[in-house]
């Protein structure tokens, strides 16, 4: 395999968590919410390493506009480099087959209250400019007689934040997406970040934060929203 072979070649499957869903399932689930990321109805026809070999084209077309030049040593891996990062890493959550599975086990050990997971690393990507958004998002759910696998929290986080996005929308799937995989309306989201797009660009402001959250269920009481802020912020 050459190098530019490799950069295209699709990520090992050990490495994905994959729950293989055909596109038309696909299709229907990103209708059937008003939250869902706006995609095209053909937002699958094309498999992932022809949007590889797309993408890199065209971003070697804007390089080429902006002037620089592509058989410097240094650029001319560079579009390949962008697709596959769009792709497999910092978009890999536009595609469903990279969902995470999230397996549930009895709460045989009947803990009734809050389960808090916090200060997980939230990276994502801002969708008017295409530039980070770095923060921590807390989530939250009491269980309903399941309980979930304490990294597929994170992960589930990870996954909706691997897309471009509005930090609205990204606390609300991951709130439903978790109490559609926990069946309960008990949980609650809080994400914390900062935006690349606030802070190296436009109005430059590099001190504030956005806070967004998603509080449903059990966690619409005053008293839970204080015990839930007490465990998160003491
Ligand atoms: N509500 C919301 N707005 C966001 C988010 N991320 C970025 N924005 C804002 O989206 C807006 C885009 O505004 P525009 O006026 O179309 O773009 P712009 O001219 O680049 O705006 P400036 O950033 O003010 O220079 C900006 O105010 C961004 O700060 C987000 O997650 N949620
Ligand atoms: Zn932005």
């Amino acid at each position: 395999m050459n190098t530019s072979e490799a950069l295209l070649a699709p990520p090992q499957k050990a490495f994905r968590l994959i729950k293989e869903l055909t596109h038309e399932e696909i299709g229907e689930n990103h209708l059937s919410t008003g939250i869902e990321t706006p995609l095209k109805p053909d937002a699958f026809a094309l498999s992932n390493t022809e949007k590889k070999e797309m993408i890199a084209e065209l971003f070697a077309q804007i390089m080429d506009v902006m002037g620089l030049d592509l058989n410097d040593d240094s650029l001319r891996g560079t579009p390949k480099r962008v697709a596959k990062m769009y792709i497999d890493e910092i978009f890999a959550g536009l595609d469903p087959a990279n969902k995470p599975v999230t397996a549930l086990f009895d709460n045989s050990y009947q803990y009734n209250q809050m389960l808090v997971e916090k200060d997980i690393t939230l990276h994502s990507h801002c969708e008017h400019h295409f530039v980070p958004i770095i923060g921590n998002a807390h989530v939250a759910y009491i269980s309903s007689g399941k309980v979930i696998g304490l990294s597929k929290l994170n992960r589930i986080v990870q996954y909706y934040a691997a897309r471009p996005q509005v930090q609205e929308r990204l606390t609300q799937q991951i709130g439903m997406e978790l109490q559609k995989v926990l069946n309960t309306k008990d949980v609650a989201v809080i994400i914390d970040a900062k935006h690349m797009c606030v802070s190296i660009r436009g109005v430059k402001d590099t001190a504030s934060s956005t806070v967004t959250t998603f509080y449903e269920g059990a966690f619409k009481d005053q008293e839970k929203i204080n015990q839930l802020h007490n465990h998160i912020y003491r």
